[in-house]
């Protein structure tokens, strides 16, 4: 099966747009696991445990787990997912972006000793350092386009006055992801979902390939204006997914014992704010 037909099932079995962001950092934990970084996985299972039914996706963040030496824990989490989530496909937010030959080994990283199912990446390099996780087939890669960050606005909307049309640089991404790089139909695209505007434009730009959408929660992110402006379908199907990610507003919904069962809660909030929004 590949990546998007894993979406689509995900999306069509939990009635779900929502993809929950891992980012554990053991200052925020609950009081009886605060602090202490060895506790990351059990933190992080709890969720995926309370959360796997009401899900497209969930999205490890690489850079939470690295920070605390805690690779070993991201392992065990990555196969407690496949094992007891398996209908979820995986999400591992890395942004990587090098030369092919060390591109070879961050995709190794992601799919072989991870197991993910799709990794984020920087397009900054171009082509050749994002051809080698295409060799993965059935593996998904998103490239990073129009960022949720204020500081996206640096580089992402400025024109490139030597491309036919001067597009924004944003505009050129998507238009190469839809187009010539995306050779087996692995390729997707991020997009935060504080510029819906934005998110409007790129999906015109890109029909067919599936949204990778942060920013929602503790960023602020229109989660209406999110699905009005990405999500399309046809005969009441999803023509193309999108997969909006919360990280913190879920993780952190209450600071106690119940930590689990609030960010259930939490979850179905947002899932049912995204679901209506596509009636
Ligand atoms: O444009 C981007 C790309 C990636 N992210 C990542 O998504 C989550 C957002 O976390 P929240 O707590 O829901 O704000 C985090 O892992 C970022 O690294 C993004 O925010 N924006």
């Amino acid at each position: 099966m590949t990546f998007l037909d894993q979406l689509r099932t995900a999306e069509r079995q939990n009635g779900s747009l929502l993809c929950v962001g891992l980012d554990p950092e053991p200052a925020k934990f609950p009081a009886h696991l605060k602090g202490d970084a060895s506790k990351i996985y059990d933190f992080c299972a709890a969720i995926v445990d309370a959360t796997a039914d009401l899900v497209i996706s969930f999205k490890p963040q690489i850079a939470y787990f690295a920070a605390h030496r805690a690779e070993d824990q991201l392992e065990k989490l990555m196969e407690h997912m496949r094992r007891t989530a398996p209908q979820v496909p995986i999400i591992l937010d890395a942004k990587r972006g090098d030369i092919g030959s060390t591109a070879e080994q961050y995709a190794k990283e992601a799919f072989e000793r991870y197991g993910a199912d799709a990794v984020t990446l920087s397009p900054f390099m171009g082509f050749d350092s994002v051809q080698p996780y295409l060799k993965y087939h059935g593996k998904g890669a998103f490239l990073l386009c129009r960022t949720s960050n204020p500081g996206g606005d640096d580089l992402q909307p400025q024109r490139l006055l030597d491309v036919p049309g001067q597009p924004r640089l944003y505009e050129h991404i998507a238009s190469l992801a839809q187009g010539p790089w995306n050779l087996n139909g692995q390729l997707g695209l991020v997009v935060g979902a504080t510029y819906p505007a934005e998110i409007e434009r790129v999906r015109a730009l890109a029909p067919t390939l599936p949204l990778l959408i942060p920013g929602v929660g503790a960023q602020g992110g229109d989660a209406v204006a999110t699905v009005k402006a990405g999500w399309k379908s046809a005969n009441g199907e999803t023509t193309a997914p999108i997969v909006v990610n919360s990280s913190r507003a879920i993780l952190y919904a209450a600071s106690g014992a119940d930590f689990a069962s609030a960010a259930r809660q939490e979850a179905l909030r947002t899932r049912e704010i995204l679901q209506a929004a596509t009636r």
